[in-house]
């Protein structure tokens, strides 16, 4: 089944517990760190992904959006995030990175903002267990999906299956009812929403109404991992 990660960015963040609670049902809960340096915006840190640990058990997809990956990511899984994203564009070692987020028990992912090409990352994949492909610049909720984005899904999806590997491919940034089947037919199989769920009346049903339309559009297609 497609994996749907809400973005608790479009959440509120006095609520966080409860927000977490609305979207029973998801995958995994997707928290942006953001610190301004990265990107033009500032979000939450460690101590909030500490206490959201606590409130909460569904999975913590952090999506890190900061400089010095190296020096700060590894701190997240420690705080028991299940996955742990880093951006390449700001890693210094992304192997070494990868595999020390691993050994602590998270699975490491990767992401590429959408000026970033995958090709030249083609032999780190082995080193991943998701690769992220942005949908939009980060550092911002609410924008709209690059659709010139689709065709580097695709090649990623290529990628990915030409080597026989397991990896996830998680799309972020402008992910709705209007562009998940798009996503999912080019081979994306985790979709963050922030807006799309947390802008909705009933956000579980959101996440399910998210979930079927990326199922049915992948329907037989045998290009896409199924977990
Ligand atoms: O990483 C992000 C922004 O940099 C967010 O995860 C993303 O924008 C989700 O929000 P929306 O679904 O509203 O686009
Ligand atoms: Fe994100």
């Amino acid at each position: 089944m497609p994996q749907i990660s809400p973005s608790i960015l479009s959440a509120d963040f006095a609520r966080l517990g409860e927000e977490a609670e609305a979207v029973r049902g998801c995958d995994w809960l997707h928290v942006d760190v953001m610190d301004n340096h990265f990107v033009p915006n500032l979000t939450l840190g460690l101590p909030v992904v500490e206490s959201l640990r606590k409130a909460t058990d569904i999975p913590i997809d952090c999506h890190l959006m900061i400089e010095q990956p190296d020096r700060w990511a590894p701190q997240y899984a420690e705080a028991g995030a299940g996955s742990v994203t880093f951006h390449v564009e700001a890693a210094a070692a992304p192997v070494r990175l990868a595999r020390e987020i691993r050994s602590l028990g998270a699975r490491a992912s990767m992401a590429l903002k959408p000026a970033t090409p995958i090709e030249p990352y083609e032999d780190l994949l082995p080193e991943l267990d998701m690769l992220l492909v942005m949908t939009v610049e980060p550092g911002f909720g609410g924008q709209s999906f690059l659709d010139i984005m689709l065709p580097k899904i695709r090649r990623t999806r290529e990628l990915i299956n030409r080597h026989g590997l397991q990896l996830w491919l998680q799309v972020d940034g402008g992910v709705s009812v209007e562009t998940i089947e798009r996503c999912a037919e080019a081979g994306a199989d985790v979709f963050v929403a922030g807006s799309a769920v947390y802008g909705a009346d009933d956000p579980a049903a959101a996440v399910r109404g998210l979930r079927e339309l990326a199922a049915a559009a992948t329907e037989g297609s045998p290009w896409v991992h199924r977990h």
